[in-house]
């Protein structure tokens, strides 16, 4: 698609620049895979990741962070109820809270945990494409566990619908990250194909918003899409010097520590979508 200069490079300069200078704190209640590549990915954009997830300790803790994280990843009986304290505790106090539904349609109590957390406003739901369909349409399906079998696009009015249902943002990653608030529809063009075959590449992006979210809560919509611009150039950045999935990821993490104003502001490449 032709890119055409638009506010949206500065403006996701803007996001990254005060995630940087204010190194929000972001607690990140996040599945055992994902864990060092969410706390290396946030530290590289200038967050301060926090893996704190007992529940004993949320009361204490919650209330001092700038946003929330909750990721389903690896979910089990005995963490739901310190996800489920964290984002009612986070509603609450009126902070930022993003959900990644990982493999939403993969069983009943996935689904049931993910619906349960949706209830609780979260500001952003980000998925894959069919993470936002299964949430959508509340069903169990053919799944391939925590990979997508449908393109973003195919998820575009999934997506609406679960944000007029949520109130939440939602944004579905792929080829094309799709984000909206139910209304407005942009498409963030970033990234490259090899980004999925590096694990939790996927949650990672989910905290980056989150980091985003945390310093621009009044605009979460444009913050979603500045965070998946952002890390799809770290992606594109990082790929001219990677070998495979393994120098990609390493080069990833470099390359958004690195990320400057001219980098963001010649590919940051969002369009409008409807
Ligand atoms: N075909 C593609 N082209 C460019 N970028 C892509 C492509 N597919 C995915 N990405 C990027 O890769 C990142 C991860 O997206 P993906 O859809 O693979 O997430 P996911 O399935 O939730 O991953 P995980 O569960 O492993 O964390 C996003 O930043 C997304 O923009
Ligand atoms: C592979 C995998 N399994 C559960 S969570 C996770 C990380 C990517 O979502
Ligand atoms: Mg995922």
């Amino acid at each position: 698609m032709e890119k055409e200069p638009n506010e949206w490079g500065p403006k996701a300069w803007a996001h990254l620049s005060a995630v940087r200078a204010q190194s929000p704190l972001i607690q990140c209640i996040t599945n055992y895979v994902s864990m060092d590549l969410v706390a290396n990915t946030l530290l590289s954009a200038g967050a301060s990741p926090a893996m704190l997830h007992t529940i004993e300790e949320i009361p204490d803790f919650t209330p001092h962070v700038r946003a929330l994280y909750v990721n389903v990843g690896t979910l089990s009986a005995n963490w739901l109820p310190s996800m489920k304290a964290a984002a009612q505790l986070a509603s609450q106090l009126g902070k930022p809270w993003v959900l990644d539904p990982v493999a939403a349609g993969a069983s009943g109590f996935r689904l049931n945990a993910c619906l349960e957390l949706v209830q609780l406003k979260p500001t952003v739901i980000r998925g894959n494409a069919s993470e936002i369909i299964a949430l959508s349409r509340a069903s169990v399906g053919p799944t391939k566990g925590v990979d997508s079998s449908h393109e973003s696009m195919d998820a575009m009015e999934a997506a609406r619908c679960l944000a007029e249902a949520s109130g939440a943002i939602v944004a579905v990653s792929g080829a094309v990250d799709i984000v909206t608030d139910g209304r407005r529809v942009v498409g963030a063009h970033n990234g490259v194909p090899m980004m999925q075959k590096i694990t939790a590449t996927g949650c990672s992006v989910t905290a980056l918003i989150a980091a985003f979210v945390a310093v621009d809560p009044l605009h979460a919509f444009e913050a979603t899409a500045s965070a998946l611009s952002a890390y799809g150039i770290a992606g594109e950045m990082g790929m001219s010097m990677a070998k495979g999935p393994a120098s990609l990821r390493m080069h990833m993490i470099d390359c958004l520590h690195g990320l400057d104003q001219a980098a963001l502001l010649s590919r940051t490449n969002i369009t409008a979508l409807s």
